[in-house]
């Protein structure tokens, strides 16, 4: 008998489904719950209905939006901020969650913390109440962002209704050249298909320059799905995540790690399965890139000018870039490498795992930076590691700060902001209006780059400066 064939993302899906109701949706089984601060309002919920989370061994606390990156000796000083952190804590110990809190020794970012400790895994279904659920995908999971209503349906009940989403095959073919990273790749992915390009789908990312990378540098690819309107983002499973899982703390250990491993390597994509839309690019075409707007898919290489709205033949588009142009206080034809930029922020979700510190650390080696800057440790994991590389001090000799793990600068909530009219070099996911603080500009780029841009004071192609790798150890 031959079976029809299938996508991971199918097979996934498949594996999951507990009931379908007349109008399509699905009732999907929970295999990871994941919470952070935002989950007060779900968990007032369920407290309402006086109901209990049904299953508090697949549900995990993280502390991550609203802890300090400074010193974690004091009390947090903002009664408002310390609430929010302590509320999950009372949430997660009055229904018997484990809480990974702010002196917890793997605190981190959810989406760093998760995949590290081995709780992220090939084949299973998370959600999470933050659209980056999609990092997770990295592993062959199906991962999403939901809203605090569906968050209270899967602390109550351990599933979740959902309507199948459409998929689309994202193939990059060939190699990445010297200093293209994976943050590079997703910002070229997002300029090609549009910041909704991908809309009500799951995005399979194939080909040779995805197998070849890390697992940071596929967390970095599967993170920014969201942007460009995914559903979620998904790798398949391969010898990469086999080996990076294996001895994690909630990884299964022994022979059942090998018997695990066997039902992941039947996940990948079948040959002939379809997908619903397929969309391809060249590695060779991707150069380092950078934001001049207020969309990620306003990423461009950084060798490129500030681009003109009169050269646009969209009236619509020709206003919508006026205005990201007035927003960011640039002018067209500028070459985008004689943008000053008054500050660096080296963090988040997308880019403070090992491998991303470590590349910002090697163009600061034997460098200062000419403005102020600021480095988050995606989770306390990371910071030891990085610390016993020494990669703090090339950071803190550079003149940068080394704060504790965090979503920080990223988002701003914990205090961390970037002042108004200030133009930051960023390594997080998003650049709109404010999302570093009110009228604060981002411009999204890699972590070398973002190093680069510290070195010089201006955004600035890293190729150009003479960097060499740092051992590992
Ligand atoms: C605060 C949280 C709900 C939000 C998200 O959903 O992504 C944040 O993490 C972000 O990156 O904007
Ligand atoms: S690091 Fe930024 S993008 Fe990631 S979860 Fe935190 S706020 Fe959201």
């Amino acid at each position: 008998m031959t079976s029809q064939p299938r996508s991971l993302f199918e097979k996934v899906w498949d594996a999951h489904v507990v009931a379908t109701r007349p109008d399509g949706q699905a009732l999907l089984a929970i295999d990871r719950h994941f919470l952070h601060e935002g989950s007060f309002h779900a968990f007032g919920m369920i407290d309402h209905a006086g109901r209990r989370v049904r299953r508090p061994e697949l549900t995990f606390a993280v502390a991550d939006h609203y802890v300090p990156s400074h010193s974690r000796s004091k009390p947090i000083a903002d009664p408002e901020i310390a609430n929010m952190v302590t509320m999950l804590e009372a949430n997660a110990g009055r229904h018997g969650l484990r809480h990974f809190g702010l002196h917890d020794p793997a605190q981190g970012i959810v989406h760093v913390l998760a995949p590290e400790q081995g709780l992220t895994l090939p084949g299973l279904t998370i959600v999470c109440g933050d659209s980056h659920t999609s990092t997770h995908g990295a592993f062959g999971a199906l991962a999403f962002g939901i809203g605090a209503t569906e968050v209270s349906h899967v602390l109550a009940t351990q599933t979740l209704w959902q309507r199948r989403p459409r998929t689309m095959r994202i193939t990059v073919h060939g190699m990445l050249g010297p200093h293209v990273t994976a943050k590079d790749l997703i910002l070229a992915v997002i300029a090609a298909i549009g910041a909704d390009g991908a809309a009500g789908h799951v995005i399979e990312y194939a080909g040779s320059a995805i197998s070849a990378l890390s697992m940071e540098g596929r967390l970095t690819v599967c993170n920014m799905s969201i942007e460009a309107g995914a559903r979620a983002g998904m790798i398949a499973p391969d010898d990469t995540t086999f080996s990076w899982i294996e001895g994690r703390p909630f990884a299964p250990k022994g022979e059942l790690f090998d018997r695990a491993v066997g039902q992941w390597r039947i996940l990948p994509s079948d040959p002939d399965a379809g997908f619903d839309r397929e969309v391809t690019l060249d590695a060779a075409d991707i150069a380092p890139a950078v934001t001049w707007g207020t969309s990620p898919e306003t990423a461009v290489p950084v060798t490129a000018g500030v681009p003109d709205p009169a050269a646009e033949g969209d009236p619509v588009r020709a206003r919508q870039m006026r205005k990201m142009l007035d927003y960011m206080g640039l002018t067209p034809g500028t070459p985008l490498e004689e943008v000053p930029i008054d500050r660096v922020f080296i963090g988040s979700c997308t880019n403070a795992r090992l491998e991303d510190l470590r590349a910002a650390a090697a163009v600061l080696r034997g460098r200062r930076a000419v403005v102020p800057g600021l480095v988050v440790p995606g989770s306390v994991p990371v910071r030891r590691q990085a610390e016993a590389e020494g990669l703090d001090r090339l950071f803190i000799d550079a003149g940068l700060e080394w704060g504790e793990p965090g979503c920080s600068m990223c988002v701003g909530i914990n205090g961390d902001l970037v002042p108004a009219g200030e133009r930051c070099a960023s390594t997080t996911n998003r650049n709109f209006p404010g999302r570093q603080g009110p009228n604060a500009r981002t411009h999204l780029m890699s972590p070398a780059m973002a190093a680069a841009a510290a070195v010089t004071g201006r955004l600035t192609d890293v190729r150009k400066l003479d960097v060499r790798k740092l051992g590992a150890s």
